[in-house]
């Protein structure tokens, strides 16, 4: 059957099948992930050392799996790397910038590695992206001048070059400031319309505030998928809040299945997951995405899709 070239845009989504990779020193980076990602902006969420980078850098090609599939569309993307990397953005959790050099200057260099050989088409492309990413005022500054924000948004920015199918973000927002950071999500919540994008992270506003559709990993193993807000709905009316003292931590800890302890003025506001009212001063609250993370990265070990 005939298939239109946008039928099969439409259908264009990451399929992720069983795959695992064990490094050499025994560490299980990802073991059996599956994933199914469709267009848009899929939040992939875990502590350090939870196997982000590797399932990252193993969809972008730059280190092998040892079992298991990834399809992009009709690419299988471990056998044809070629033509993956043809359609992928990448930007790694870190990047080297030549520093004196203007960011115009040097989008115009990576735009001809990238084998734009039409003057004119380089320089719309170019002026548009740094239009895109917020850097057109500063397009003649050196990069060493560049905030930590504005270098984000300038590895954004090459990494579009090649109006990517596949757009892979890993850890962007790390150490950036909560302007910086505003202006990141501003840039990237454009981009989730024609184009799979993956936003691996360890900070759960991110996730929160720009995807429609997530995974928690933890210890290589996928631990929750699906849409942010049908995930709150699993912990409706089962978080409970109280701020206690410090010496009474402890004891909490023992009686109550608690997710999260953070300090408000001074004191400990914990967080606790319970099927029924427990009284005892605890107030019911609305489930944040925090809530969802905390309680599977340390209380979750199966599986769950909702
Ligand atoms: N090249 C390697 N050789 C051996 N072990 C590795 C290698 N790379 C990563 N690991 C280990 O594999 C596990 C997953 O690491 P990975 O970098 O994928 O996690 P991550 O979720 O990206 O963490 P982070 O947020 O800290 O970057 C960790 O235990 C890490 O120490």
């Amino acid at each position: 059957m005939f298939v239109s070239i946008n039928q099969k845009m439409n259908s264009m989504e990451l399929r992720i099948d069983n795959l695992s990779k064990t490094y050499s020193n025994g560490i299980k980076a990802l073991q059996n992930i599956s994933l199914d990602i469709p267009k848009g902006m899929f939040g992939l969420l875990g502590p350090n050392g939870a196997g982000k980078s590797t399932l990252m850098r193993t969809i972008a090609t730059l280190q092998e799996a040892d079992s298991g599939s990834i399809v992009l569309g009709d690419i299988d993307v471990l056998q044809q790397k070629n033509e993956l990397r043809q359609v992928l953005g990448y930007l790694p959790q870190q990047f080297g910038l030549y520093p004196k050099i203007s960011a115009e200057v040097l989008l115009n260099h990576f735009a001809v590695l990238k084998g734009i050989t039409n003057k004119n088409e380089r320089k719309e492309l170019v002026k548009a992206l740094l239009y895109k990413t917020n850097l057109y005022d500063v397009r003649q500054q050196n990069l060493k001048g560049f905030s930590g924000g504005m270098k984000q948004r300038f590895g954004i920015a090459q990494a579009l070059l090649n109006n990517p199918k596949l757009l892979i973000v890993d850890e962007p927002t790390a150490g950036l400031d909560p302007v910086e950071r505003n202006r990141f999500y501003n840039v990237l919540s454009e981009l989730g319309e024609h184009t799979v994008v993956i936003l691996s992270t360890h900070i759960v506003d991110d996730v929160k505030e720009l995807c429609t559709n997530m995974a928690i990993i933890n210890q290589g193993q996928v631990c929750l998928k699906g849409q942010p807000l049908q995930i709150l709905e699993g912990l409706k009316d089962k978080v409970y809040k109280k701020t206690i003292e410090k010496s009474e931590l402890n004891l909490y800890k023992e009686n109550y299945q608690v997710i999260s302890e953070r300090l408000f003025l001074g004191k400990p506001t914990i967080h606790i997951i319970s099927e029924t009212n427990p009284g005892d001063g605890f107030t019911a609250i609305n489930a944040e995405l925090e809530d969802v993370y905390f309680s599977e990265i340390f209380n979750g070990t199966k599986t769950k899709s909702i």
